[in-house]
């Protein structure tokens, strides 16, 4: 038979990935599709660095539109990235009638309701392996190996970039810039990086899981956003001395009331395997209740890592693509008309535990009216660690860190209670508060 026709939209670092592995491994791919996987045509805006990379046997085009139209074209496969022309190319192709692979999470998380309903509606697939922890197959294991299952949470570390600087920063003691250029110069960030260390890449990747885990429309605007920035070497050294890990996690959680969906930096046991993920590794814990806890760890980024991904839809939709349409596995792991509304709930209603660190002046009664603040608000208390005082000049003036480590509370509850501490004149500098999650 015939190889599929794929047509390439951006040969950049993932891109040149999935050329330089499926020219590696073809006679084992094709193996494995039951037909060869051919790339007909590339094309990127920087036509000269195209054409290094694939030779003369590949055309080479600026206008990604060209391949889009050019009928031969059987699967186009978009790793250009961001929100417009991407958005744009895809939903042409899927008008087009060609199956469709990306690696675009950004895309996803914020139109792939629009982008699903045109492709569900065209009868072609839109996959996206590579948009979520890169080369671990957890889109596969979410919506595949684990469909018998309820699943109740999951919690990852999504973002390889953030990995990579809180790891070097706590093992090398690296500054947080210098850490940050490595990770450009290695590929792995985002061509803005902010997305990266703000949080934003992070919340894309738990959006989409999030659609996926509980038949929900993927709803990028609902999720809460923090990223590293404020992070100082200072927390991560008392987390430390108190038995955790600081990792930018990705949590969607199913409760009472609706579904949790948040990212940020959380204090997680050392003893825990996820807690031990370090560089720029990605690890995903997803807790369902006929299987357990399971875990799935790999690379999250980087050329060849992303391109296996790719690859790996790209065998899918050949073996898919005959298949009747309506047996084909749902984009979003639950059939399209049985996607529920679970809200999202705001960040004030999520329940969670607390790390606390406060400036506060070296003053008798200081811990007391702490604790009494803490305790007004019904907000139990599991560990508290005072440090020597450090004198900081003046009479009087020597001043210490109070870190407190909560049980779990309301977060509207803990923001409270938290501006009432703030008010003592005894607290002398804002106070960082870090969520924490015993992930068992
Ligand atoms: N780099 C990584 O490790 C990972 C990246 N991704 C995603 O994969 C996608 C691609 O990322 P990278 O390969 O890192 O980006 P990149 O910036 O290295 O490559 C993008 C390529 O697209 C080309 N391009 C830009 N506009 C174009 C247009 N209008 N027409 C044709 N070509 C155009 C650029 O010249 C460049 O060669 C993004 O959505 C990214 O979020 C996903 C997982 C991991
Ligand atoms: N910028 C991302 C790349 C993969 O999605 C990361 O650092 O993980
Ligand atoms: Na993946």
């Amino acid at each position: 038979m015939k190889p599929i026709q794929v047509g390439l939209l951006g040969i950049g670092t993932v891109g040149s990935g999935v050329f330089h592995v499926l020219a590696r491994n073809q006679q084992e791919i094709r193996r494995r599709a039951g037909r060869g996987i051919e790339i007909a045509t590339v094309a990127d805006l920087n036509v000269e660095r195209a054409r290094e990379i694939v030779g003369s046997d590949i055309q080479v085009v600026a206008d990604a539109r060209a391949v889009i139209a050019d009928p031969a074209i059987d699967i186009v496969v978009e790793l250009i990235g961001g929100y417009g022309i991407a958005k744009q190319l895809v939903l042409e192709a899927i008008a087009a009638g060609k199956h469709v692979v990306t690696a675009n999470k950004a895309l996803l998380a914020v139109h792939g309701t629009e982008i699903f309903a045109a492709a569900q509606a065209k009868g072609v697939i839109v996959a996206f392996e590579a948009a979520v922890a890169g080369g671990i197959p957890i889109i596969k294991a979410l919506r595949e190996g684990l469909t018998a299952n309820r699943i109740q949470w999951i919690a990852g570390i999504i973002n390889g970039t953030t990995n990579f600087i809180l790891s070097e920063m706590r093992s090398k003691g690296l500054d947080f810039d210098v850490v940050l250029k490595e990770a450009q110069r290695l590929g792995y960030a985002e061509a803005d990086p902010t997305f990266d260390i703000e949080g934003v890449d992070a919340a894309h990747k738990a959006t989409i899981m999030s659609a996926i885990a509980f038949g929900i429309p993927v709803q990028f605007d609902k999720a809460y956003v923090e990223g590293i920035t404020k992070l100082s070497a200072q927390d991560i050294r008392y987390a430390e001395q108190l038995g955790y890990r600081i990792k930018l996690l990705g949590i969607t959680k199913r409760v009472d009331k609706g579904v949790e969906l948040r990212v940020h930096p959380s204090l997680v046991p050392s003893k825990r395997l996820i807690a031990n993920v370090e560089g720029a590794m990605n690890a995903v814990v997803v807790q369902a209740d006929a299987v357990g806890t399971t875990l799935y760890y790999g690379k999250g980024a980087g050329s060849e890592p992303t391109a296996s991904a790719v690859i790996a839809d790209l065998v899918d939709i050949t073996r898919l693509a005959t298949a009747d349409p309506e047996h084909r596995v749902p984009h979003l792991a639950f059939q399209h008309d049985a996607l529920s509304d679970l809200q999202v709930l705001p960040m004030g209603e999520v329940v969670t535990s607390y790390y606390l660190r406060l400036r506060v002046a070296d003053q008798a009664g200081v811990l007391a009216k702490v604790t009494g603040l803490l305790a007004e608000a019904d907000i139990s208390i599991d560990a508290v660690l005072q440090r020597e005082a450090d004198d900081v000049g003046g009479e009087g003036s020597t001043q210490t860190d109070l870190i407190i480590l909560t049980h779990d509370c309301q977060e509207a509850r803990m923001d409270a209670a938290i501006a009432k501490m703030q008010a003592l004149p005894t607290v002398l500098a804002p106070i960082t508060r870090i969520r924490k999650e015993e992930l068992n």
